[in-house]
């Protein structure tokens, strides 16, 4: 574990059936930072997640170390804010009856005191009228409410680490960004460092310091999210960014990344990403490459050296390429 880590992962592998969905990753949460988990459907980032909060699903074990165990702790050491906050809230108490549970899980406080540190949390986060909407119950309030009552949860025992896992996918745009400044504002206010889920690349320019770029479970690249987002090392993410809107060519809704990832029993020998990658290349097909150091950063490539800067144009050449052998077939 590295001196500056507050949670080192190592050689994470997370099995359903004998079949690898997490395939021996390592990766270090440092204090204070905002590390995103990107990657299409299927990579394996809410796994990841939910593996630091040793809250995985069912017929999933796992090899592999986390430490140290803050998941041990959970709910004042880390915590979670997940996708569905109906899914974290129970809909049988107030809302401020159970933030005032989750401070008394931890702190010798009264019942009184317990109850004004939820109402002053869900202030905190934004929620008007906090008193009168501590006694309603979750259904009473909207998506976007909800969701920040959720962050107030996950906030209100000071955590070290909260683990966010697609904390907006059921909010429309406008109070996507309202809900991740909470979470951004409320981890900043407590110290937390933010695990963000995320297969947002624009989530990850405008919040996160770090970025691990998943694909088929393991790790692509990781590295500063300014350094990665302004010049990819990997091919993937540089497909990632090619796809974004605002790099698609006039007239164009699809994406320059074409085809999907493989399920994980069906890994393609070598590189899961080559049958998808324009540079791939013999060597890809047979062996898978491992992280290595590159500039800082850590990369799974063998090809990285060769990816040109800007790499928009050979996903866009690419996708184009198959677009005409589409057409003649
Ligand atoms: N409960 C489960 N049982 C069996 N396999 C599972 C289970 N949960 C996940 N998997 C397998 O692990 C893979 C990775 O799942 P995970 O939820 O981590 O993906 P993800 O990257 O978070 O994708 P998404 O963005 O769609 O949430 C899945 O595609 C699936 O093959």
């Amino acid at each position: 574990m590295s001196s500056d880590a507050l949670l080192s992962v190592h050689d994470l592998r997370i099995t359903f059936d004998g079949i690898e969905a997490v395939r021996g990753l390592s990766f270090d949460v440092r204090p204070r930072e905002v590390l995103a988990i990107v990657g299409e459907s299927g990579a394996g980032k809410s796994l990841t997640a939910r593996a630091l909060l040793d809250m995985l699903p069912r017929g999933a074990s796992t090899s592999g170390t986390i430490e140290p165990d803050l998941a041990a702790h959970r709910g004042r050491r880390i915590s979670l804010v997940p996708q569905d906050a109906l899914s974290a809230l129970s809909p049988v108490h107030p809302v401020g009856d159970q933030l005032a549970a989750a401070v008394r899980s931890v702190a010798r406080v009264s019942r009184k005191e317990a109850r004004s540190r939820a109402i002053a949390a869900l202030d905190r986060v934004g929620i008007p009228d906090a008193a009168g909407k501590a006694r309603a119950y979750p259904h009473e309030y909207s998506g976007g409410m909800r969701q920040r009552a959720v962050i107030a949860m996950a906030t209100i025992n000071e955590p070290d680490v909260v683990v966010a896992d697609e904390p907006t996918t059921a909010l429309d745009e406008e109070h996507r960004d309202q809900v991740l400044r909470v979470l951004a504002e409320q981890r900043e206010a407590v110290g937390a460092a933010l695990v963000l889920v995320t297969h947002d690349m624009d989530v990850v320019r405008d919040h996160a310091d770090r970025v691990l770029v998943m694909y088929a479970g393991r790790l692509t690249e990781l590295g500063p999210a300014e350094e990665v987002l302004g010049r990819p090392r990997a091919p993937y993410t540089a497909g990632l960014l090619a796809s974004l809107p605002q790099h698609a060519p006039p007239g164009r809704r699809l994406p320059a990344l074409r085809g999907t990832p493989p399920a994980p029993g069906a890994l393609p020998p070598g590189c899961a990403f080559a049958p998808r990658c324009p540079l791939a290349a013999d060597a890809c097909r047979t062996e898978e490459p491992e992280p290595q150091e590159v500039e800082g950063r850590l990369v799974s490539c063998h090809r990285w050296a060769e990816l040109p800067h800007p790499a928009t144009k050979l996903f866009q050449a690419q996708a184009q390429a198959q677009e005409r052998a589409q057409e003649q077939v």
